[in-house]
């Protein structure tokens, strides 16, 4: 692939000329004055090309079906404005007539993911056939594509969809913790979009986890001043949530949850960075929360309680990096599955921020005397708060409040639900 610096293009693709040239291009130019702004939206220009031989040749099969989810709600709301801009120009040149065919879907609420997934992916998915999902959203895409596949049994037919990720959430921690050594990483999961995923070498299984609550969890929703019932699990009765990126409590979920509002939304990126100063510095000038839970971490079929009663940071991740140049985990690989416990107990603010700090720096925090950092199967917390705000658990940007004395339950979860086209 061609990258110029001086004029901000990439090709992205090559693809067969439908008009004599030897290929067709997909160039990706960024708007002038915009080219160091990671949010500028590309804009796509299709040249006829007499250099390249095609790099792909589309597949033009009609057993395949393709739906593509434009996320309103996502990142800062460009969604739309990339699908006409960027995606629909590569579709029209990749399937020129195949594209008529696939269905576009617009979010309308909270829940348009998890309805699609119920009403018309799952039936297909379950039926065995072939199915692309484009996703233009955040991580809350495709947590609620997992959660919507995971709610039935699947047939012995059962066919795992492919899954295009378009990063058009705010840290968009799979797309970028896929794609940490991709030198293409800026092209915004464009490069995928021309790959023939029915392809094994371009797809892999998506690692996901099973989070397991208490009885009395709720699912908080509409900035928190609703609450709903959570998925239950079949067998046991218990409430569950699935998820493919992190499962915190304490600091991390508590700046989650206090920075999703329309109004904190607005800042993009960083209200994760507000929430934390307001979280680590309380207006009453008094030390950061010390949060009280026991803490069990699982290796094989062995639980161990960690020593400390109280703790300011306790998350386990399935990937790299939280935001682009936030790396939780370094010793991640992309979607090889292992999960990671990252802890801290309580200290002052300003401890904090340095740590935190260290995660900018290329994960220099785990190498830090105070952070607990290792592989484990599964995680336990339970917890000893009576306020309800210090009781709430993050998977991958939902918000569970736990009840008193209540508990979660984190594990691997073995199940194939949907495989990623990488690039
Ligand atoms: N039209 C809509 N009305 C209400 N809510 C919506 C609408 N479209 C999307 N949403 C919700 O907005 C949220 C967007 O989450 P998503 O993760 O995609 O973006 P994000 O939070 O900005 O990014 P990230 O999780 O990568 O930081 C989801 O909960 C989604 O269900």
């Amino acid at each position: 692939m061609e990258e110029s610096n001086s004029t901000h293009l990439t090709t992205v693709a090559f693809v067969p000329s439908k008009h004599g040239a030897r290929s067709t291009a997909i160039i990706l130019q960024l708007p002038a004055g915009e080219e160091k702004d990671p949010n500028a939206v590309p804009e796509v220009i299709i040249k006829e090309n007499d250099q390249e031989h095609p790099s792909i040749r589309p597949n033009v099969t009609s057993d395949e079906e393709t739906h593509i989810i434009i996320s309103s709600g996502s990142g800062t709301g460009k969604a739309e404005v990339f699908y006409e801009q960027a995606v629909k120009p590569i579709l029209e040149t990749l399937w020129p007539e195949g594209h008529m065919n696939f269905l576009t879907h617009r979010t309308e609420s909270v829940s348009t993911i998890q309805e699609l997934t119920s009403d018309i992916f799952f039936p297909t998915a379950n039926a065995g056939i072939t199915l692309r999902i484009i996703l233009l959203t955040g991580d809350g895409g495709i947590v609620d594509l997992v959660n919507g596949f995971l709610s039935q049994p699947p047939s012995s037919n059962y066919k795992a969809p492919q899954v295009v990720l378009l990063p058009l959430g705010t840290a968009n921690a799979l797309y970028h913790s896929i794609n940490v050594s991709n030198p293409h990483q800026n092209t915004w999961g464009l490069r995928a979009l021309c790959f023939n995923a029915s392809q094994e070498a371009q797809r892999k299984p998506l690692p996901i986890f099973t989070a397991s609550f208490s009885p009395g969890a709720r699912l908080l929703t509409n900035e928190a001043r609703d609450e709903e019932a959570l998925p239950q699990d079949p067998k046991s009765g218990r409430p569950i949530l699935h998820g493919a990126v992190v499962a915190s409590w304490a600091m991390h979920a508590s700046l989650v949850a206090d920075s999703d509002t329309a109004e904190y939304r607005k800042f993009g990126i960083d209200r994760f960075k507000m929430a934390a100063k307001e979280a680590l510095y309380p207006a009453d000038g008094s030390p950061p929360h010390p949060y009280r839970a026991s803490v069990s971490v699982l290796h094989g079929s062995d639980w161990s309680p960690l020593p400390e009663k109280e703790h300011m940071y306790v998350l386990a991740t399935m990937v790299s990096n939280l935001e682009k140049p936030f790396c939780i985990s370094p010793r991640s690989e992309p979607l090889d599955g292992s999960l990671w416990l990252v802890h801290f107990g309580p200290t002052s603010g300003d401890e904090a921020m340095r740590v935190m700090g260290l995660a900018y720096q290329g994960g220099k925090h785990v190498e830090d005397p105070m952070v607990r950092y290792e592989e484990v199967d599964g995680l336990r917390i339970e917890f000893q708060e009576k306020e309800d705000r210090w009781r709430r658990v993050c998977v991958d940007g939902k918000i569970v409040r736990v009840e008193e004395r209540g508990w979660v339950e984190i594990r691997k979860e073995e199940r194939r639900v949907l495989d990623v086209v990488v690039e």
